[in-house]
């Protein structure tokens, strides 16, 4: 590793080129400036950029706690910079002070009075596109290309396959895509394949008519008859059995519904929306997914990058739920850095499942506003089996590691389910609620930790 980035010369930052042949510019993005959140691209032409109080670079969001001469940015090619200039208030990269006039690596997040940047390999697409924020839901560059893509399937009346891990927004998308379809005046209807218990999924999904099985005293209408005349979004398809998904295969290829015990099918015209955490094509090959209802339903399909990668969001998205959930609360700019330093593998979920516990610990401490000391310490990292890297910021803008603050994860996870059960009095769908998952997510993770439910609770 070089020990003095000023020693580097800004070589190979122009001529760059991402995948559609676009110049990349290197950068910064800026997430916070005093009071409050924003995403805006500080390009860095030439390879360098000094920033300080009345820096036009800054635009109008100036920041007072900033020296005139602050701190300086360089970008090698590879690596980026920053030497604080003898600043008043200092220059801090990922929370720890950097000596003046000594060039240090900037890894993750770059504070500097009360502005936080992080270091980007192209911030060409936020320059173009900005992020914007429609029916509550924040737009970065990423997602809105991905939103673009989706209108083009729902106008063509093409099925659509929503790849991306779990709360990355795969149920937004489908709204989108049903929104933006031509069945949008119809019924859009959600259905999370792995929370059906498999012995009934058949019933649910395709109906059953009174005296199908015992217990059936009426008719019941399944999901693709609810969908009618709009779009059906299945969530989590492959954990459906393969005898469920032929029947499915066939209700999709003939547009008709068999329902238990009925004697004749009905026509339904629906639109089919999927999604999956999982790779289909290795499902097909392990025999979990037909391949058949692969061809069906597997094309198009979008991938939603996760919440580690599109870090030009996270800010807003946790201003816009401390505005929703207490308007009278500021937030802080330890809570956002904090946040900009985990790696969020529950995603955009997690992060606002966390936002507002730690809202709630600032109105309970009766704080002004929400600051990093109101974060659960274990938020951000937790419930995956390891921790997924931060990408480095030639790959998009933040590094490999994990926080090290992080505990192990599996204590971690068992600690987190065992405080929430008991802050819920051991009501199972409570802490499902309050952890930000499904009830039958919730179910697994015990299971797998051994955690016993409390007695009288176990049928909730
Ligand atoms: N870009 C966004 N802006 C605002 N809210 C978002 C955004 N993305 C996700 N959310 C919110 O995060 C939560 C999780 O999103 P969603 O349920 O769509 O995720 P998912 O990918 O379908 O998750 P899973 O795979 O676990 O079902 C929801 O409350 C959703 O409103």
């Amino acid at each position: 590793m070089e020990q003095d980035g000023s020693t580097l010369k800004p070589s190979g930052i122009r001529g760059d080129k991402d995948a559609s042949g676009v110049e990349r510019v290197p950068g910064l993005l800026r997430l916070f400036a005093p009071g409050k959140a924003l995403a805006v691209a500080l390009p860095l032409r030439g390879g360098e950029l000094e920033l300080g109080r009345g820096s036009p670079a800054l635009g109008e969001a100036q920041d007072p706690r900033m020296s005139r001469r602050h701190a300086r940015i360089r970008f090698d090619g590879r690596r980026f910079w920053v030497t604080d200039l003898g600043s008043q208030n200092g220059t801090f990269v990922d929370g720890e002070p950097v000596p003046a006039e000594t060039p240090r690596e900037a890894q993750r997040v770059i504070r500097m009075g009360d502005s936080l940047f992080v270091p980007c390999a192209d911030v060409n697409p936020l320059e173009q596109q900005g992020v914007v924020t429609r029916n509550g839901f924040v737009r970065g560059p990423a997602l809105q290309t991905l939103l673009e893509e989706v209108a083009r399937a729902a106008r063509l009346g093409f099925p659509l396959h929503i790849h991306g891990e779990s709360g990355t927004g795969k149920e937004g998308v489908a709204r989108a895509f049903h929104e933006n379809g031509p069945r949008s005046a119809g019924p859009f209807v959600a259905v999370n394949c792995a929370a059906i218990p498999q012995t009934i999924a058949e019933r649910l999904l395709f109906g059953a008519r009174k005296g199908a099985y015992s217990g059936a005293e009426a008719d019941a209408q399944g999901y693709l008859q609810a969908a009618d005349g709009g779009t059906l979004f299945l969530d989590e398809v492959v954990e459906l059995d393969l005898s469920v998904q032929a029947k499915l295969l066939r209700a999709l290829e003939t547009k008709e519904v068999l329902s238990l015990g009925a004697a004749k099918p009905k026509t339904v015209d629906i639109l089919i929306c999927s999604a999956s955490n999982k790779d289909l094509r290795g499902l097909v090959a392990s025999g979990k997914l037909r391949e058949d209802l692969y061809f069906r339903i597997g094309r198009p399909e979008v991938t939603i990058p996760p919440l580690r990668q599109r870090p030009e969001e996270l800010a807003l998205l946790i201003q816009r739920e401390v505005q929703q959930v207490a308007p009278e609360l500021g937030l802080h700019i330890s809570l956002v850095e904090a946040c900009l330093l985990r790696p969020w593998p529950g995603n955009v979920r997690e992060l606002l499942v966390e936002t507002r516990s730690a809202i709630q610990a600032a109105l309970m401490q009766g704080a002004q506003r929400v600051e990093a000391r109101h974060l659960s310490p274990s938020a951000g990292t937790a419930f995956s089996a390891a921790p997924p890297p931060l990408p480095a910021p030639e790959e998009r803008v933040l590094p490999r590691e994990a926080p090290s603050r992080a505990r192990p994860i599996e204590a971690d996870e068992r600690a987190r389910i065992e405080e929430a059960l008991r802050q819920q009095g051991g009501n199972v769908a409570a802490t499902a609620r309050a952890l930000g998952m499904h009830r039958t997510q919730l179910r697994r993770l015990l299971e797998r930790h051994e955690i016993a439910i409390p007695a009288g609770n176990e049928l909730e």
